[in-house]
């Protein structure tokens, strides 16, 4: 029965997993058309009848359970956002030490159940446990370093440059958190996409909310069951579930929304984020371009973007999509990515502990249909069973062709021949913006020129993926690729508000009349003076004038004792002198 499906889908999913989480149980098997499931204890009974009764034979009721199951996980939803907002509100996620302290936890977390990590990433990819460790651990690790490095700087309030008008008083940006952030990942790199930004939500002190994704559920439930007993359980939250879980959770309001993703999943978050005016991060992808001049080490070159494109099976937001090089160029690029590959992956890849497979059947099927029609060059062997795709190289490439159409995300290099970089350029211009940009060249002013014309959310010079591992670096895409940007102080300041702040003194109140009302040609001459800098010409003898009279006032009080004492040596020798004449 169709109920059947959806019902085993959301009991499977995001329900099971949410309760369990919270400790509390859902209670659907009363067989009555009231069945109430709202309250905790009922919850309790419930889930004690579910053992006893077979609920998939339930028949007509089983479609009224869905619909409180529909009807629960929209409240459900709301009071968990709720909940953590009034985490927020206490005020405990913003005094810098708690910061520290929580940053501190999650670095705890990562080491000591770093064996748990490693194994359900490497279940959810089929990467091998150094693999994930160096790909996501790593970089985990150096960023919690660094946050808890430079947080006290980043933390205090920087004062600014002040006017003539605001001379006298106190200016500065203090950063504040936003409040409670939305983070939703992906499953490409399951961990690091939502602990580098959870990171940064919490160096700038605020409460979150993380949704990993459910295709990599390995890593989705083990980051569920791990932060609660690391970090605060009511500031940081992990909700766990699919589409329809993610849909509801976007129903509600946030300070922030944090998506890595998809650009068409994108879009759909923006307009949700649009409802409550909640500023959005997208972190999306694209086709992002490799272009190789013939004037460079070709060995080199294949060796780098044969380690960018393959790893993780070609499933990184930053591999090398497509390369655009000179037609002669082909065969010798060909003819080394093949070396590579048996040099990295030995014989046989499918042995290879280094060679990931895609995340799905979806994807598998999706990305063979990309081969379709094309020269295969190098690799094309497949196992849908394992979802197995070998390292491939498609040589002369229509750009019309499907494979030119989206996002590739599996390891299919295509090769698109240019006469030259000023065609590369013209290809690149003419196509979405992309998340990263590559070019190889012995030439640096023909790498500059590329930099230059052209535009991406990243770009690396001689190499790929590489300004992924900079945390001085803004992560992040332009145009269609994504909105802001974060790693290091990006994330910090992504997290944050900058809050100008100015501290006036309910003294010097004359200075203030030039603003009241009402209004006259002299108050705009002082004005223009005072915010401007600009002079009328006619009062620029009286403004000098007064500007002296004001230095002589400043000079006098200063030195009062001085001058006082200087004028009566001058008294006593000229009445000395004059004495002295009149004796003589
Ligand atoms: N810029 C980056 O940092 C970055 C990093 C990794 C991946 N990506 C990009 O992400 C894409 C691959 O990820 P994906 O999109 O397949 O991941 P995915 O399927 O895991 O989806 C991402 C998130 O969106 C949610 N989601 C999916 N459909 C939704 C819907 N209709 N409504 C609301 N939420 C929904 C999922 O639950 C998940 O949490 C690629 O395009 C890749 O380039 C970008
Ligand atoms: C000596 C061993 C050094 C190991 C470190 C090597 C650096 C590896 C860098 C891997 C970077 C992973 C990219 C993750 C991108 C995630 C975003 C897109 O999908």
């Amino acid at each position: 029965m169709w109920w059947k499906k959806v019902y085993v889908d959301t009991w499977g999913g995001w329900t099971r997993e949410c309760f369990q989480e919270w400790g509390s149980y859902i209670c659907l098997v009363i067989p009555s058309m009231f069945m109430v499931c709202i309250e905790r204890w009922t919850f309790e009974i419930g889930n004690f009848l579910a053992g006893l009764i077979d609920m998939t034979e339930l028949g007509a009721q089983g479609i009224i359970y869905e619909l409180a199951l529909v009807a629960y996980m929209d409240q459900a939803m709301e009071r968990e956002v709720q909940r953590v907002r009034q985490a927020f509100l206490s005020g405990r996620s913003r005094p810098l030490r708690f910061r520290l302290q929580q940053l501190e936890a999650l670095r705890r977390m990562v080491q000591e159940r770093e064996k748990d990590i490693l194994a359900a990433i490497a279940a959810d990819l089929c990467k091998s446990e150094l693999n994930a460790y160096s790909q996501e651990v790593i970089t985990v690790l150096g960023e919690i370093d660094f946050m808890l490095e430079n947080l006290p700087e980043w933390v205090t309030a920087k004062p600014v440059k002040k006017n003539l008008l605001t001379m006298m008083d106190e200016a500065y940006i203090q950063p504040q958190p936003l409040g409670v952030v939305l983070i939703i990942g992906a499953w490409n790199y399951p961990f690091v996409l939502i602990i580098q930004p959870l990171i940064g939500a919490i160096a700038a002190g605020n409460a979150v909310i993380i949704k990993p994704s459910e295709l990599s559920e390995n890593t989705a439930k083990i980051v569920a069951k791990l932060l609660p007993q690391y970090l605060d359980q009511d500031l940081y939250v992990v909700i766990n579930g699919g589409v329809e879980e993610t849909t509801e959770l976007l129903k509600q309001r946030f300070d922030h929304i944090f998506y890595t993703g998809n650009t068409a999943v994108g879009k759909i978050v923006m307009e949700a984020a649009a409802k409550h005016l909640t500023p959005v991060t997208l972190e999306l992808g694209g086709k992002s371009p490799c272009y190789i001049d013939k004037d460079c080490d070709l060995d080199i070159v294949c060796r780098r973007i044969t380690w960018g494109k393959y790893m993780n099976c070609g499933q990184t937001c930053i591999a090398p999509d497509y390369i655009l090089c000179e037609a002669s160029l082909q065969s010798q690029i060909v003819w080394k990515i093949k070396e590579t590959v048996k040099e990295f992956y030995g014989e046989n890849i499918k042995e290879s502990p280094d060679y990931e497979r895609i995340i799905n059947l979806r994807h598998f099927k999706r990305i063979l249909s990309l081969l379709e029609g094309q020269k295969i060059a190098l690799g094309g062997e497949t196992d849908e069973a394992t979802r197995y795709i070998a390292p491939t190289v498609l040589t002369d490439v229509d750009p019309k062709t499907k494979v030119m159409q989206e996002e590739i995300f599996g390891p299919v290099l295509p090769i698109v021949p240019v006469k030259n970089v000023d065609e590369a350029i013209d290809f690149i211009n003419e196509r979405e913006k992309p998340l990263a940009l590559y070019v190889f060249s012995h030439n640096h002013k023909l790498i500059k020129r590329m930099i230059d014309e052209t535009s991406s959310g990243g770009v690396t010079g001689n190499d790929v993926i590489m300004h992924f591992t900079l945390n001085s670096f803004p992560f992040g895409g332009v145009g269609s690729s994504g909105m802001g940007a974060y790693h290091g102080k990006h994330s910090f300041d992504t997290f944050s508000h900058q809050r100008p702040c100015l501290l006036k003194s309910l003294k010097r109140e004359g200075a203030n009349k030039l603003r009241y009302p009402p209004n006259s040609q002299s108050k705009v001459d002082w004005g223009k003076f005072f915010l401007l800098r600009r002079f009328n010409k006619e009062k620029l003898g009286l403004l000098v004038f007064t500007f002296l009279g004001i230095v002589a006032a400043v000079l006098v009080k200063k030195y009062q004792a001085v001058l006082r004492r200087k004028a009566l040596l001058i008294f006593l020798v000229v009445h000395r002198l004059r004495w002295s004449s009149k004796q003589r």
